[in-house]
């Protein structure tokens, strides 16, 4: 019998402010898999648009650059690292001018066929197993992912948690930014946000943070124990 452990898939999708990166990063850390923020991914191809004065609502001037930006990911969950040209690019890509714009640089098909490439070869890449997260990574970049999780919670609860990040943001304010993002990057032709048929649904509105990481621990490990 070997001890060895196999390597093991897990995409974790959602609406916005659901726990995806919190989560991701956690259960990565705890399991020893490697870990990749794609919202990060896209955030960034966003900010070299933005940066090198494409107009982001032009879809084909989009779609003629979205080759352009060298875009590494970094993938260890404990420091998750995301350069664009070689310059750091984890604060910048933060921006509420980014975050305006993020929903239609990445419903333009060019730029997600270049995005999901990257993803599926870190994803393949990473030596022990990865987790994924993002809007259609169970259903489009990882469909044969081991485990699919779809994270959600009330939008009166995503609101509250980003409206705590950023302090002293207003809370109904946050709470229509976050709905409208979430409509644009549902409605998109190209692999929308949504659920896989075979992903599990955790409604993380009532749930602390450490429960939702010991749920998917725990779905992780009957998967690979070959529980359904
Ligand atoms: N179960 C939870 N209970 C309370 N707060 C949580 C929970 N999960 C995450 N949070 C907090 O909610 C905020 C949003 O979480 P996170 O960034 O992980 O969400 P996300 O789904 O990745 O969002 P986005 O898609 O916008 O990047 C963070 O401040 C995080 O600490
Ligand atoms: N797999 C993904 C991940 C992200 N996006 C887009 C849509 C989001 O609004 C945006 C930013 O993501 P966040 O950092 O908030 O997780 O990126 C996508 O289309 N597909």
């Amino acid at each position: 019998m070997s001890d060895t452990v196999e390597s093991v898939i897990v995409a974790i999708d959602g609406p916005s402010g659901t726990g995806k990166s919190s989560t991701s990063k956690a259960v990565a850390a705890k399991l020893g898999l490697s870990y990749l923020d794609t919202g990060a991914q896209y955030r960034a191809i966003t900010w070299w648009m933005l940066s090198n004065g494409i107009d982001v609502d032009d879809a084909a001037a989009v779609a003629d650059a979205s080759g352009k930006p060298v875009i590494l990911s970094g993938t260890d969950p404990s420091h998750p690292t995301i350069t664009v040209d070689g310059v750091d690019a984890s604060g910048p890509i933060r921006t509420q001018e980014v975050t305006s714009a993020v929903s239609a640089v990445s419903a333009v098909p060019e730029v997600r066929s270049r995005i999901t490439e990257l993803q599926r070869s870190i994803a393949a890449s990473a030596p022990l197993g990865i987790v994924v997260e993002g809007r259609d990574i169970g259903t489009t970049v990882l469909p044969d992912a081991d485990l699919k999780i779809f994270l959600t919670a009330s939008a009166e609860a995503r609101a509250a948690r980003r409206a705590g990040e950023l302090k002293g943001a207003d809370v109904a304010a946050t709470r229509e930014a976050l709905v409208r993002r979430d409509a644009a990057d549902s409605s998109r032709k190209t692999s929308p946000l949504a659920k896989a048929d075979d992903a599990v649904e955790v409604d993380t509105t009532d749930l602390t943070l450490q429960q939702v990481v010991e749920c998917v621990v725990t779905l992780v490990d009957e998967r690979r124990a070959g529980v359904q």
